[in-house]
């Protein structure tokens, strides 16, 4: 049987590979509260009108439009206050005092805004002419009882929030939240704040990774480091409950890149073995003999943070219910750029809009994927597709944006 190349894969062949047979996580039920940045499991609709009434968009006084004569004479009749309706009907020349949200008393049709009233004791008149705007907000104007107002798998941020809080929601179905669990390997790594050796380093892969996985929705659990111990890492691998398992580095060809190895005591079958990516071409995915799913990214930060956009990225869309496309906008560049090679390269750059409203990229000149530095100060990625001409400044390439604070 001809074996499949899992070698090299474009960047699309292996993101489908990836999340061939990912499907949506279970759901459940929590409060309002603690909903934000999660992913809705059923839709919210409406079982009310929002307003529930005819409601007064200012505050002033609601009469009868047909009452508005020049000069006209109202008797003040009571008055309707937000939470406090007036209970009585507006007869003709009844002026009844309003404030903004208040409902607006039957017979009434028209809101006149306190600023061209003249109250005299129990009468008012007006300045107004009878064409003046009603500033009244329909029953329903916001929506009515009914209405799809968020659809299941869209993502709760602050004003969707408030939009369930205005339908009354206390509690929200949605999708359980992925468990990533992430493991950093190699005898270099230290913890920040720990001691190192002249031949040391600081771990800094994790707590990126981490940190974006919540971004992106999921639950982080970082692990401790292992050394580069093929039984380390099946011992460390061995007791993992999650949904996802994300290792950083070990990935490549070198002596001392043992994750595979390790893995494959576990029953690893790979779907992915390498990607034609830059940075991160040793990226990898499989799964183990027991069904859990690991995803392999190398240890150099740079590598790990761009797989971790193409790929960690769609697999947490995907076990939320969402739709895994990476989303590019066009944006000029600033300046020129060699042709690429066989690897689809994705850029470190700024993202900024000139004055004449044009989206613009800079290219940092080091794009070494073991740079940190270079990455903290990125907020754009260029995508250059496998073998592009050179380019011009001016040209448009197409830039993922990343969420930056
Ligand atoms: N002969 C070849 N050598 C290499 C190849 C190749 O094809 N042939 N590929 C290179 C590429 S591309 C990459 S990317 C790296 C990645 O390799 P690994 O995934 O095996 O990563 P490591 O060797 O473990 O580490 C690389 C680099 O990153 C540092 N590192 C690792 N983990 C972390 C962490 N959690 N936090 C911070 N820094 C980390 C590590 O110290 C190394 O400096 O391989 C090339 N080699
Ligand atoms: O692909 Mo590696 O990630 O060049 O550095």
């Amino acid at each position: 049987m001809a074996q499949v190349p899992l070698k090299n894969l474009a960047v699309e062949e292996a993101r489908s590979r990836i999340l061939a047979g990912i499907s949506r996580l279970g759901a459940e039920t929590v409060a309002l509260e603690g909903a934000l940045g999660r992913v809705l499991a059923a839709p919210v609709t409406a079982d009310r009108d929002q307003p529930p009434f005819a409601a007064s968009a200012m505050d002033g006084w609601a009469i009868r439009r047909a009452d508005l004569t020049p000069g006209a004479h109202f008797r003040v009749a009571g008055e309707s206050a937000a939470g406090k309706a007036y209970g009585g009907i507006v007869a003709a020349g009844d002026a009844v005092r309003i404030f903004t949200g208040a409902p607006v008393p039957a017979g009434a049709d028209l809101v006149i805004i306190q600023e061209e009233a003249h109250r005299d004791g129990d009468t008012v008149r007006f300045d107004s002419e009878d064409d003046a705007k009603a500033h009244i907000r329909p029953v329903g104007g916001d929506f009515r009882a009914g209405d799809g107002l968020l659809d299941s798998g869209s993502r709760l941020d602050p004003w969707r929030l408030s939009l369930a809080a205005a339908a009354g929601r206390a509690k929200l179905e949605v999708v359980r939240r992925p468990q990533i669990a992430i493991l950093a390997t190699g005898d270099e790594l230290v913890q920040p704040g720990g001691d190192p050796g002249p031949d040391q380093i600081f771990e800094s892969g994790s707590i990126a990774l981490a940190a974006l996985v919540e971004t992106w929705g999921g639950s982080a659990q970082r692990l401790m480091p292992t050394a580069d111990s093929a039984q380390a890492i099946a011992a460390a691998v061995m007791d993992i409950e999650a949904d996802l398992i994300v290792t950083i580095g070990g990935a490549s060809v070198g002596d001392h890149d043992l994750v595979k190895p390790a893995l494959s005591q576990l029953g690893l079958s790979l779907a992915v073995e390498s990607v034609a990516v830059r940075p991160g071409k040793p990226t990898w995915f499989g799964t183990l003999a027991d069904g859990r799913r690991v995803l392999g990214l190398p240890g150099n930060p740079a590598s790990a943070l761009v797989c971790a956009e193409l790929f960690l990225r769609p697999l947490i869309s995907a076990l939320t219910g969402r739709d895994p496309a990476t989303t590019l906008i066009g944006a000029h560049l600033d300046q020129a750029l060699p042709a690429n090679g066989p690897r689809e390269h994705w850029m470190r750059a700024n993202l900024a809009i000139d004055p004449r409203g044009r989206a613009i990229v800079t290219v940092f000149p080091d794009q070494d994927s073991s740079l940190v530095s270079v990455f903290a100060r990125a907020d754009a990625l260029i995508r250059r597709p496998v073998h592009a001409a050179a380019a011009s400044a001016g040209d448009l390439v197409d830039v993922l944006p990343l969420a930056r604070a």
